[in-house]
Formats: structure tokens, sequence, C-alpha cells
């Protein structure tokens, strides 16, 4: 039996604005509905719906430049490329998931919802590199740092960003992440407090600005 949808906290109105608060709160019960029903979600996640997901992903935002194509490695149930693609109507978001059961709840909540600007994607990271390529790059608990860098920086252009949310380890894994990130030939790599006053504690992100591909640049030196 999952709990009760919990009300929206009064912040929930300033940070999902105009169409955003219907599809917020639609998408709130589909996760609270069928999303626990599937085991998307775990029941007791119910009562912390609107924090810890919604409006933690929401405030992602802030770390999203303006038009981008973003593409959420993992996306689960959609945390965060779906909550973005609600807040942030001027982007393009492709929900990248691996497992059907996943990819089926994802298209249904898109249609539900009515989003434009969403293609939910089966398959994982590492299958698409070559194939499609991003301007930002979102994943919420789904690989240590040094991984999902090999997974995310084949995706990016050149200057396209990571934006990894990953909490209280942030510092630590950006730290273990070293050699990793000089073999990728990152530009820069960096903490990024977002969701301040909206969310308790602040969100913390790394993000990493991709430089040009490793092996474009060892074809260059050869000739
Ligand atoms: C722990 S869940 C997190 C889901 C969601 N991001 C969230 O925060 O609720 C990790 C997700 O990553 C997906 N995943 C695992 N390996 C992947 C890969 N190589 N490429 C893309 N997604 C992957 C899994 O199927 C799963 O849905």
């Amino acid at each position: 039996m999952s709990d009760e949808l919990p009300a929206p906290p009064d912040i929930a109105r300033d940070v999902f604005t105009g169409n955003a608060w219907e599809r917020a709160n639609s998408f709130a019960e589909l996760l609270a509905g069928p999303g626990v029903v599937r085991g998307l979600l775990g029941p007791r996640e119910v009562q912390r719906i609107w924090d810890r997901h919604l409006l933690n992903c929401a405030v992602v935002a802030e770390a999203v430049p303006e038009g981008v194509r973003l593409v959420d490695i993992g996306s689960g149930a959609g945390l965060p490329g779906l909550v973005l693609a609600i807040v942030r109507p001027d982007i393009t978001v492709t929900l990248l998931e691996p497992l059907l059961r996943r990819t089926v709840f994802l298209e249904e909540c898109v249609e539900a919802l009515k989003l434009g600007n969403v293609e939910v994607l089966r398959g994982r990271a590492e299958e698409l590199a070559g194939r499609r390529e991003f301007d930002v790059a979102s994943a919420r608990a789904v690989a240590p740092l040094d991984r999902l860098l090999k997974w995310a920086m084949p995706l990016l252009r050149e200057g396209g960003e990571l934006i990894a949310m990953k909490g209280e380890r942030a510092a630590e894994e950006l730290a273990e992440a070293g050699p990793q990130l000089r073999a990728s030939g990152v530009r820069t790599a960096e903490l990024v407090t977002v969701g301040r006053g909206k969310v308790e504690p602040p969100a913390t992100l790394v993000r990493v600005v991709a430089g040009r591909a490793p092996e474009v640049g060892r074809r260059r030196r050869r000739r």
C-alpha cells in the first residue's frame, strides 16, 4: 500500500509556475499511483515526492542554459529529466533509460502531461555514443562520477556540460574522478549549489564542461 500523496509545499508554487503547476501535480499523482504500483518508486517515497523528488530536481534548472538539447541518462521514473522538461519548455529533453517497464511509464507520462519537448529513448548511454549529440547531460543516482564521465562525455558537443546531481558526496566523488577527468579531456569540473531558499539542504551538483573528444585530438596530432 502506498501512502497518500501530501499537499504540495507553498514553495512549489514559486518553482512550478504557469503550465508547469498543473503538470507537476499530475506527475506527482502518476508517480504516487502507477509509479508505486509498478515498482518504479518505493511506497515510502510518496511522502517525499514534492521535496526530495520534484522540487529537488526542478531546482537543477538553475544550472541549465537556455534552449539546450538535454539528455537525462538513466531517467528511471523521469527524475530529473521529466521535471526539467516541465519547468523548462525552452529546452528539449531526451529521457534515456534501458528498462522497458520504465520507458513505458515515461511514455505514458509524456502523453498524459502533453509535453511536446520530450522524447523517450530506450537504451544505454554507452550505446548512444557517436549516434547523437547533446548540449547537456543530466543524471541522478545512476553511477559514480568516473563511470558517468565515460558514458556522458561521448554524448556531448565540445563545450557541452554534464550536470550530475551528487548530494553530500559530491566533493569526494569529484576528487576520486581525477584520473577519469584528465582522460576525458574535460575543460572544467566544479561543484555548483542550486535551490537556495527553495529546498533544504540546497542541491549540490557536479558540473563538467566537455573538451574536444580525446580520439579526435589524437587523430589530429598524428597528421
Ligand atoms: C537508481 S535509478 C535512478 C533513476 C532516476 N535517475 C532517479 O534519480 O530516480 C538508475 C537508473 O539508471 C538506469 N541505467 C543503468 N545503467 C544505465 C546505462 N548504462 N545507461 C543509461 N541508463 C542506465 C537504470 O535502468 C535505472 O533506471
